[in-house]
This record gives structure tokens, sequence and C-alpha cells, in this order.
């Protein structure tokens, strides 16, 4: 298999498929730009090794064609700063004469960025004519998009047929996969895993999976409240989901079973309304007044989180502990934020995965403090499911 290092470049277009699918505000300015980072490196590593970097990505999910608001125009001036005044052109269609036009009038450090995949159909539907307009842009594809790695896209699998001796990974995908394949397969234990965020329904299944591997189970932030109504707590009007009251006893049959150690959180802050400013007080998780929701863990259970985490060899994140946005409620993902910086610092492997855990993190201005950042969401909890992820299998040839 073909890799960035052995491959050679010079002269040819190397097609780069990234996820730059990062938020914009109301203004167009970009909020996050972690994904845009990630991808420097191999963007780099092209330009360096005498080839040009086309880029490829979507961002959001237009529905009918081109829209403005999502046009990959408002990435141009920013991928330009962060490759040091590059000269960074965007072609006004992603197929067709002028893309491939400007792609071939490409100069050495020039970077093309081809407008919106998702502004034809043809990509999400996994089109192969399609997927051969694109090839037609480059000599080689790399991909570089493990964000996006879930999708069975024109993009992001489908277009590996064209180039069957010239596919590869980028970093971004490499790394992610090194540290992902390293959390799963030998892990220094006792290996952690804290579960917290808002959605029970699609993490459930996970957590399942994760019994086999881990050794502690902290379960925090909306999670907790679902276990502790199985166990039959009073919630008040926390974020609960009695369709998965089943499961999460099943979920605590099986980790008394499996020999793993659960811990839930038992005190929470609670709160009168879900907003910044709202009335606050401590209170049992398994008995929140009604009309009152657990917005944050409480101190006993962010004592236990801590010990627990500072004394774990491998540690992976997924979804804060608390409604973090809200500076109030911050109090208990700061605590776990730290004790990973403090495990990491001790020699443990911390990896953090998840969208808004990673706005977390950086919120919290701990980023470099953590062995491993993951720039996926969907993606990684679909790796760390034990699926096969199609843009991986592509690039493999599975
Ligand atoms: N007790 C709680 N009640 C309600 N919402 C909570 C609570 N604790 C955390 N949250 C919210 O959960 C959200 C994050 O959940 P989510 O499961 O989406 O995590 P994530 O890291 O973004 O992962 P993914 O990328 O898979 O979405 C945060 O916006 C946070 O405010
Ligand atoms: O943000 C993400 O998780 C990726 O960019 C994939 O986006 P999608 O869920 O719209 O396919």
């Amino acid at each position: 298999m073909q890799t960035i290092e052995t491959y050679d470049f010079k002269g040819k277009k190397a097609l780069i498929r990234v996820d730059f699918n990062v938020p914009l505000n109301e203004n167009f300015e970009i909020t996050d730009d972690t994904r845009m980072r990630a991808a420097l490196p191999t963007i780099k590593k092209v330009i360096e090794k005498g080839g040009s970097p086309i880029i490829m990505s979507h961002l959001g999910r237009p529905k009918n064609g081109p829209e403005d608001k999502f046009s990959l125009k408002h990435l141009v001036k920013h991928l330009s700063d962060l490759l040091d005044g590059a000269t960074v052109k965007i072609a006004p269609d992603c197929i067709g004469d002028e893309a491939k036009a400007m792609a071939d009038a490409l100069q050495p450090g020039e970077v093309l960025i081809l407008e919106n995949l998702r502004f034809y159909k043809e990509e999400t539907g996994g089109d192969e004519e399609f997927a051969g307009k694109l090839a037609q842009n480059g000599d080689c594809w790399i991909n570089d998009a493990f964000g996006t790695a879930h999708r069975a896209h024109a993009s992001t699998a489908v277009i590996a047929k064209f180039f069957p001796n010239d596919k590869m990974f980028g970093y971004v995908i490499g790394g992610e996969l090194e540290s992902l394949d390293k959390v799963l397969a030998s892990p220094t234990r006792p290996m952690t895993a804290i579960m917290g965020g808002a959605k029970v329904s699609s993490k459930i299944t996970i957590i399942e999976n994760l019994l086999d591997k881990v050794d502690n189970l902290i379960l925090g932030g909306g999670m907790t409240y679902t276990f502790v109504k199985a166990n039959g707590g009073k919630v008040g009007s926390s974020i609960c989901e009695d369709d998965f009251i089943e499961t999460a006893m099943t979920i605590q049959k099986k980790a008394a079973e499996k020999g793993v150690k659960l811990y839930i959180a038992t005190d929470v802050i609670a709160a009168d309304g879900f907003k910044a400013d709202a009335n606050t007080k401590l209170a049992p998780a398994n008995d929140i007044p009604e009309g009152w929701e657990g917005l944050d863990a409480g101190p006993e259970s962010i004592a236990v989180f801590k010990e627990v985490i500072e004394n774990s060899g491998t540690i992976l994140w997924n979804g804060p502990v608390g409604v973090f946005e809200f500076d109030q409620f911050a109090v208990g993902s700061r605590a776990v934020a730290d004790a990973i910086a403090a495990a990491t610092k001790k020699g443990a492997f911390s990896l953090i995965g998840g969208g808004d855990s990673v706005a977390c993190i950086n919120k919290f201005g701990l980023a470099d403090e953590v062995s491993y950042i993951s720039t996926a969401g969907g993606a990684l909890l679909e790796y760390l499911e034990g699926k096969t992820l199609p843009g991986v299998a592509a690039v493999r040839g599975e």
C-alpha cells in the first residue's frame, strides 16, 4: 500500500479528501478550526514533495444544490493564513471543465479547493460516474477525512476504484487509526472510559460494546439519569430516555458479570431551568425534586471521578459531564479535563473525541495536555463499536 512518505508526488496533482466541515457563525467566520489545522501536515507534505494539493470537502448538509452559506469560499482566506500566506484558489464547481483547467494550471506551492461536494446529491449517493468526474482532477487520491470515514460517499470511498495504485491515507486518518487502535488493542491498564453528553440513545450500544474493553466506566452528564431512573431514583426533569431504561439495566448487569467497575454520578448540581443563570441546588442524583434538572456533577461524584481517572493507564472521553457551555455547570467537566491532563502527565494515554468534548477541552485550554484529540464524532464512535469504516476500507482495498 502507498503512503504519503513513499509516494512520489513530484509534478502530480493530489486530490485530498479532507473533513473541513467546520462550524461557521452567522458572519461565516470559522468558530473552531481544529479540523483545518489537523489537515495541514498532509497538505504541507504534498507541497514539500513537489505535488499540488487539490482539496475536496463537504460543508454542512446542503439539500438543494449550491447555496452560498455552504460554500467553501468561506474557508479560503483562513486556509491561506494557516499555510503562511500560500495562494489558495477556489474552483466554482467540484467537477467539470473549469475545475479541471484550474487544477491543471496550479503552480508549485499553490492550493486549489474544489467547491462543496454535497452541492451534488451524487456525492452522498455514492455515484460512480460522479466519483469518476472528481477523479479526473487528480493523479492520486489521499483520504484524510476521518470525520467522514463512516460515510460511503463518492469522494470518501467510491473514488478509490479510479486510483487502484495511487491511493493512500493522509496523516489525519493515519494518526487517528494508530491512536484508536492503541486504545482498543493494547491499552495500558486500568482503562477508563468516561461517557457523558446528551445522546443517550445513540451512544448506549457503544457503552455496551465498551464493557468488553474497559476496566472502569464513568457515566456522567446527561447519560446519568437513564441509569439512575433504571435503579428506581427520582430524576426530576433531567434528560432521561425512558425507552432505554431496560438497556441501562442490562448494561449494569453485564458490567457486574464482566467485573467492570461502573461509576455513576451520585450527587448533582440541579437547576430550575436549562439556562446559564438558573438557580441551583446540590441534590442526590436519585432524589432530584420535580421541576429541577441535573446539569452538572456534584462534589462527591467529582472526587470519585478524579480518583479513578488519575489512577488510569488509558483514558477515553466522549461527552461532557455537565452543560459546560454555561460556566456554572462547567465544574464537573473542568475537573474531568484536569484529571485527564494530570493522568497524562503521569504517563497515561488519553483520547478525547466528539464535537462538544473537543470544544470543551479547547475551552479549558488543555488540548495540549492530552495524548490525542480525535477530529471525529460519529466516525469515531462507529470505529469504537467495531464497525468497518467505508473510507478506511476503500483505501485498504478491502
Ligand atoms: N446533564 C446534562 N443535561 C443536559 N445536557 C447535558 C448534560 N451534560 C452534558 N450535556 C450536554 O451534552 C452535550 C454534548 O453531548 P454529545 O453527546 O453531543 O457529545 P459530543 O462530545 O459532542 O459527541 P458527538 O460528537 O458524538 O455529538 C453538550 O452540549 C452538553 O451541554
Ligand atoms: O461532522 C461530521 O461528523 C462529519 O463531517 C460528517 O458529517 P455528516 O454527519 O453530515 O456526514
